[in-house]
């Protein structure tokens, strides 16, 4: 049985990172995209990745950051999983071998195999809403009826996500994991524990024979 595992993204503090692991989370995302209202600094981000307990990943998220950002974060930041959120090339994600993440943006027309194909070594592929407004964290949903039957990389569904949707999105697509953000919180940037409660404890009760 695969139950999936629950990504809560725009952890900014430690009080709500550690409460967020307290409630069941098996991973919380760190921005580390200057625009976005979730932006974390770097000493924010290493108290917040220190903090978490044992079994609890810590990723962060970057889209197209300049490398010598990236190599400053990567420094001082002990992340356990890099999710790349731009357009960065296969290339680009492995040149800091560390274990990854790709994240798309789905939306009509694109060929979902060849672009898993191309980052073939990647642990996961977050399929994401599309959105001209912004790379992501937009709380937008896209079509689930654009994913292909099976992927050669396990499945995080992300876009739009929340307490109440969970359910069905897990029934229909049946993902390695879920990732949320702008739907367990009270606004931009500011999580709300009642919803992470709600969408965790809901995330789990689905499962599906895998
Ligand atoms: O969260 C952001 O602000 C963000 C900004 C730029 C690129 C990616 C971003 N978030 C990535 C995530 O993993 C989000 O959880 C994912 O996009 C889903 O967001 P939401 O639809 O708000 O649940």
């Amino acid at each position: 049985m695969v139950i999936p595992r629950i990504k809560i993204c725009g952890l900014r503090d430690i009080a709500t990172a550690q409460a967020v692991a307290r409630l069941g989370a098996d991973a919380v995302g760190l921005v580390f995209y200057r625009p976005s209202p979730r932006y974390v600094e770097i000493e924010a981000a290493a108290a917040i990745a220190r903090a978490l307990p044992a079994f609890v990943s810590c990723v962060g998220l970057f889209v197209d950051c300049p490398e010598a950002e990236m190599a400053a974060i990567l420094e001082r930041v002990p992340l356990d999983l890099l999710q790349f959120h731009g357009d960065e090339t296969p290339e680009q994600c492995r040149r800091w071998q560390r274990p990854y993440i790709k994240a798309v943006r789905v939306k009509p027309g694109l060929d979902l195999l060849e672009y898993a194909g191309r980052y073939a070594d990647a642990r996961g592929l977050l399929c994401d809403a599309y959105s001209p407004a912004a790379p992501g964290g937009t709380g937008e949903r896209f079509d689930w009826g654009l994913l292909p039957a099976q992927l050669p990389l396990p499945l995080i569904l992300s876009g739009g996500l929340d307490p109440d949707n969970v359910v069905a999105a897990v029934a229909q697509v049946r993902p390695w994991a879920v990732d949320v953000s702008s739907g367990v919180e009270r606004a931009r940037g500011s999580k709300d524990l009642e919803r992470v409660a709600r969408f965790i404890a809901a995330a789990k009760q689905t499962s599906f024979s895998g």
